[in-house]
């Protein structure tokens, strides 16, 4: 999913009339909402920090249309991240009105958001979500005594399930109609009446008289989640999740890979667009893009939907699982300890996870990073030493024909490059990183319906975002093996590539693509045959070491700058021949 968080600030957009906010505190369900509300497929996951830059859609109320925000979410107005600045340029930029989301299951702090709204004199309405959860919880809330203390109505919602929307808009068409605002300083509500109060204490002391404990005891959820806080048994729990994780991804995705994509290319589709193509273009350099030995459909297909396809989707399957149920940020309480040893704070690991599915969402997702170096960090992590699902798919399919025990080797490499490179850049790097801040979410049963439509929103992605560059490689592929160029800079590269690296001439070809897809400087050794363990070990290992594909290169220079992209791009390729390279000279000494 190369590019499929773009973010498109558009200076514009503030400028806006009619925009109405969707705003809140992190992880309440406000990307929920704007789906609801605008029919638009955004991203939404059960922590916080999904969404780090705003989405806009348009909505329809009476006759009215409205430009609706999903606006990153904050914990006050006072800017502390890349992302919460967002939310303040929002609320300052003159919006119609604002739809606050509160979470039910954490009172005290969204009031407090809710109060400090309140003081923009901005119309506003309270979609109080996650009522379903509090009721598990054992509790209810009084809405009417909440919504005369915060001075606006209060709609009670789950947002999952689509309920209390209506509701939600009759309000917000009702208050967009009148012209009273939340509260000025009227003296006669109950907010303005304890104006002097400390915005945190009345934000408690509101939270304690609304909450109506209604039943004893804890769900079995509730109680799972917090023991997962502790290392007993949390580190076995921990342990056990990812080992299933990788299971289901690496065996179900063989199991597919063998068994059903296989066949269904291998049988049908080549050999079917082979009789059809070779019918239709007489043979030469178009036929030979389109059938040829580096054929979009010939080889175009394998790589894609056979090698590629179901490691991606699997990952996805167990990603979105982990993601929607709040085991994330438990692990990242747990593993707090071995981050810190890399430089960065237990939170940001849920960033580089994201990492293992694709760069750029994760370099994106650094904006919720307190700090400048933080952020500097989880992106050259990322760039250096994670590799995107879709190589890891293609170093999967290199493996089969050798041991499972590379990949394991490969994998240890990749976590052994990892703290170097960690501990020598937080060295390098000036700045702080700051104590781990990460709010623990509830542990939810993910709601089947919107996991099911975020799966399909990334396989979409997927095709759209990744599979056009990896065919325009590989295009580019076939073209210089049938202009013969590629011999020409084999030629040039060969001390490197045979020489240094230990690999056949032709293995070049993969150094070329990989600039443009991460997974292509891993595909073409695939169709080298006679390759030994130890050449698929260094290709795989230069492979994932290598630079970032064109999109991530894009992504650092928007984030950061050009110099840094270049800085990254250059170092990781230099630290992946060399890393390869004294693989190979060792195994050569040794052996
Ligand atoms: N049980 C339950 N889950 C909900 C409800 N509303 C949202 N969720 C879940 O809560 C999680 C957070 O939802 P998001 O929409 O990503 O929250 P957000 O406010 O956009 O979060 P950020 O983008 O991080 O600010 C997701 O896993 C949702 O599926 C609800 O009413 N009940
Ligand atoms: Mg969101």
């Amino acid at each position: 999913m190369a590019a499929c968080h773009e973010i498109n600030e558009d200076p514009k957009l503030y400028q806006k009339s009619n925009k109405i906010l969707l705003m809140g505190n992190p992880n309440v369900g406000k990307s929920v909402f704007f789906s609801n509300l605008t029919g638009i497929r955004v991203v939404s996951s059960n922590y916080a920090g999904t969404t780090v830059s705003y989405t806009e859609g348009t909505m329809k109320l009476g006759n009215e249309t409205y430009t609706l925000i999903d606006v990153p979410g904050t914990y006050s107005l006072e800017a502390t991240s890349k992302a919460e600045e967002v939310a303040v340029r929002f609320i300052n930029s003159n919006p119609a009105a604002i739809i606050c989301v509160l979470d039910a299951t954490n009172l005290e702090r969204n009031i407090k958001l809710g109060l400090d709204i309140q003081r923009y004199n901005i119309p506003v309405v309270y979609a109080l979500n996650m009522v379903d959860v509090a009721k598990r919880r054992g509790y209810d809330i009084n809405l009417r005594l909440l919504a005369r203390e915060l001075g606006a109505p209060v709609i009670p919602t789950i947002a999952v399930k689509n309920e209390g929307i209506d509701k939600l808009t009759e309000e917000l068409q009702k208050i967009l109609n009148s012209s009273k605002t939340t509260c000025g300083n009227c003296a006669s509500c109950p907010g303005c009446a304890k104006l002097g109060m400390n915005t945190w204490d009345r934000a408690r002391e509101i939270a304690a008289r609304v909450r109506i404990k209604t039943e004893g005891k804890p769900s079995f959820l509730d109680r799972l989640g917090n023991s997962m806080l502790k290392p007993w048994p949390g580190i076995p729990i921990a342990l056990l999740t990812i080992i299933v994780s990788l299971g289901v991804i690496i065996g179900a995705g063989k199991f597919l890979q063998e068994y059903i994509l296989g066949p269904l290319v291998g049988d049908v589709l080549v050999p079917f667009f082979k009789m059809i193509i070779s019918y239709i273009v007489s043979e030469g350099i178009l036929h030979n893009v389109l059938i040829g030995e580096y054929g979009i459909f010939t080889i175009g297909l394998e790589w894609i939907i056979e090698s590629i396809l179901p490691f991606v989707f699997l990952f996805y399957v167990v990603f979105s699982f982990l993601e929607d149920s709040g085991i994330l940020p438990r692990l990242s309480v747990l593993f707090d300890s071995i981050m810190r040893k890399m430089g960065v704070q237990g939170g940001s690991m849920i960033t580089i996870l994201l990492g293992y599915g694709c760069a750029v969402p994760a370099i994106i997702g650094s904006r919720t990073a307190t700090t400048k170096k933080e952020r500097l960090m989880i992106s050259a992590i990322v760039c250096f030493a994670v590799p995107c699902i879709s190589q890891t798919g293609a170093l999967i399919s290199l493996f089969a024909g050798f041991s499972p025990i590379l990949l394991v080797l490969m994998f240890l490499l990749s976590f052994a490059v990892m703290m170097i490179v960690s501990s020598v850049l937080s060295r390098i790097i000036k700045g702080k990183v700051d104590p781990m801040i990460i709010e623990i979410p509830n542990l939810l049963m993910p709601n089947g319906k919107a996991y099911a439509k975020k799966l399909m929103l990334r396989m979409k992605n997927f095709f759209l975002d990744a599979e056009v560059p990896m065919l325009i490689s590989i295009v580019i592929a076939a073209l210089l093996k049938e202009t013969g160029l590629l011999e020409k800079i084999a030629v040039y590269l060969e001390p490197i590539v045979s020489g240094w690296l230990g690999l056949p001439r032709s293995a070049v070809i993969a150094l070329i693509l990989g600039i443009i897809r991460r997974e292509m400087a891993v595909a073409p050794l695939l169709e080298i045959e006679g390759l030994t363990a130890l050449q698929a070990f260094v290709g795989g290992t230069v492979a994932l070491l290598y630079l970032p594909c064109l999109s991530v290169f894009g992504i650092l220079s928007k984030e950061f700058n050009t110099k840094t992209a270049l800085a990254i791009s250059l170092a990781t390729t230099l630290n992946a021949l060399l890393v390869g390279g004294l693989i190979n000279q060792l195994a050569h000494l040794f052996m």
